[in-house]
């Protein structure tokens, strides 16, 4: 088993920075269903450049590298500990090389690890089965999206959907209603997993697990393979679209299993995964374990080249497009409209969790009047000279920061946000009150806007972790969408509302 580290290193590496084909199809898919020139179409254009890039880097596809799963079968008699402490090393050396961001917190202290590994990361699950090779698979599920997964218990009354039984159709009420909870915040379009029955965690388990299942299988099971073909059909009506900006793309995938239940519960479980999903696996050699195969890169890799990409941006897009240097003006601000393209120069300063939190009771260690704040925790290491640099730096959910954000843009004088899945009717009223505006960025697209980044010219806070610290950047040419403008308008709110309306259309009886 000498080179079962190293195997595991690579697998960890090409799962981080390298989509699977199946996904790059169902992207690919997606990408040709919108019309050129809306904010659907551009999104996505910046999602498949992004791909590219992470290609062509070896860097990180987003900037969370999610919660490392590894689901292991093993031949009867192979070391299961001595193959958890060669996964935990390869772990540690992938974060060292910025192919992982540091993501194992403290849920007590708050400290980062700085490595990966802590109580519960990474989680490694070993199975024990007949053939004489090992079988490993990763998945790195983000922060974001895991946030989305959902459980029901049924019977239940579903909101725009009624009563929900405990029958297939009740199964298809919860499924759909999962897909419109979950708006743009899991980074839309997404692929789920469904888990019907068990107990609770085995039935979160099971959801997990069909997110191992490759996109493009035929469910065995005749009812589930209609649910699964319905659900693809009338959750992509829901207008959500990518980012939840509205557009034809909401769904990319969707997978579902049954367990046994007990008589008194009935679950249905529903794990969310963005389109950066990030799994893959690879068949070894039980003696030296070395890999014989890769996993879920059979049929065609859709490669997402520059000029393929750059015939999807021709198509320009008929947004106004206003370019801004902080310090910002409240006039500057108030200009604004939803719909709009800000392409930001200068200075951009990080802030997410812990930051807000933070700057609620304390002081800013600088000056952000008139400033831009980005929800954003980067991937970044420093070189031997000391210096810091951006490794992947997409935006973070923002709605984790609705109960400070107003208050924290009033106290600093701060005059935008950037981040992604849109913020609710508290700070929408702030940033009226205040002059404010909320850009939304494109979720996952975390080598595009590293590219934007030309230099980090400090830190501050950096005692809460890389995630989590106060980063100074310069960037040039950095785009993102008003989404909330300082006039009342929310295009979250539209899209939350029209596609409640889709919904609720869907509640008649199906199965
Ligand atoms: O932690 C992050 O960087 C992002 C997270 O995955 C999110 O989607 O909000
Ligand atoms: S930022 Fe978006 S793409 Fe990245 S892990 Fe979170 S949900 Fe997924």
């Amino acid at each position: 088993m000498e080179k079962f580290k190293e195997s595991m290193y690579k697998l960890i590496v090409e799962t981080s920075t390298n989509l699977p084909n199946d996904v790059r199809r169902a992207i690919l898919q997606a990408k040709q269903k919108e019309n050129a020139g809306t904010t659907a179409a551009l999104s996505l254009g910046t999602i498949t450049k992004n791909i590219s890039m992470a290609d062509d880097k070896v860097s990180p596809i987003c900037q969370d590298t999610g919660m490392p799963t590894f689901e292991i079968k093993v031949p009867v008699g192979a070391n299961q500990i001595e193959m958890k402490k060669a996964i935990k090393e390869a772990i540690a050396e992938a974060t060292k090389n910025g192919k992982l961001r540091p993501n194992s917190v403290d849920s007590l202290t708050g400290a980062n690890s700085g490595n990966n590994l802590g109580d519960g990361t990474p989680i490694i699950h070993f199975e024990q089965w007949e053939k004489d090779e090992i079988d490993a698979r990763l998945i790195l599920k983000g922060g974001g999206c895991e946030n989305k997964n959902i459980q029901y218990s049924l019977p239940m009354e579903i909101e725009g959907l009624g009563r929900a039984g405990r029958d297939l159709d009740g199964i298809r009420k919860c499924i759909l209603h999962s897909v419109y909870q979950a708006q743009g915040q899991g980074c839309s379009a997404g692929f789920i997993g469904v888990g019907i029955g068990g107990d609770r965690i085995s039935s979160y388990s099971l959801a997990k697990e069909q997110l191992f299942r490759s996109s493009e299988d035929v469910n065995p099971v005749e009812e589930l393979r209609q649910l699964e073909d319905y659900v693809m059909e009338h959750a992509n009506n829901l207008g959500i679209g990518t980012m939840g900006f509205g557009g034809e793309a909401t769904l990319l995938g969707c997978k579902i299993g049954a367990l046994n239940r007990l008589p008194a519960s009935f679950f249905v479980s529903v794990a969310y995964n963005c389109w950066a999903f990030r799994r893959l696996g690879v068949v070894l050699d039980a003696n030296t374990g070395e890999i014989r195969e890769w996993l879920y890169k059979d049929g065609e890799e859709i490669k997402f080249t520059q000029d393929e990409v750059a015939a999807a941006t021709e198509a320009k897009s008929t947004s106004r497009e206003v370019v801004l240097q902080a310090p910002i003006t409240e006039e500057q601000i108030r200009d604004l409209k939803v719909g709009d393209v800000v392409i930001l120069n200068g200075a951009l300063h990080t802030g997410r969790d812990a930051i807000h939190h933070h700057l609620m009771d304390h002081d800013a260690p600088i000056d952000l009047n008139g400033q831009v704040i980005y929800h954003c925790g980067p991937v970044m290491l420093k070189d031997e000279a000391g210096e810091w640099h951006v490794k992947a730096a997409g935006p973070t959910t923002s709605i984790r920061e609705e109960p400070y954000q107003g208050d924290v843009m009033k106290k600093f004088g701060i005059r935008a946000v950037i981040g992604k899945g849109g913020m609710g009717p508290k700070t929408l009223k702030a940033l009226q009150e205040h002059g404010g505006v909320y850009l939304n960025a494109i979720g996952g697209a975390a080598q595009y806007y590293a590219d934007c980044i030309k230099k980090v010219e400090g830190v501050d806070l950096l005692e809460f972790g890389i995630p989590e610290a106060m980063w100074h950047l310069q960037v040039e040419g950095f785009a993102a969408i008003v989404t909330m403008d300082s006039h009342g308008n929310s295009l979250h709110a539209d899209v939350d509302k029209s596609s409640f309306e889709k919904l609720a259309l869907l509640a008649e009886k199906v199965f």
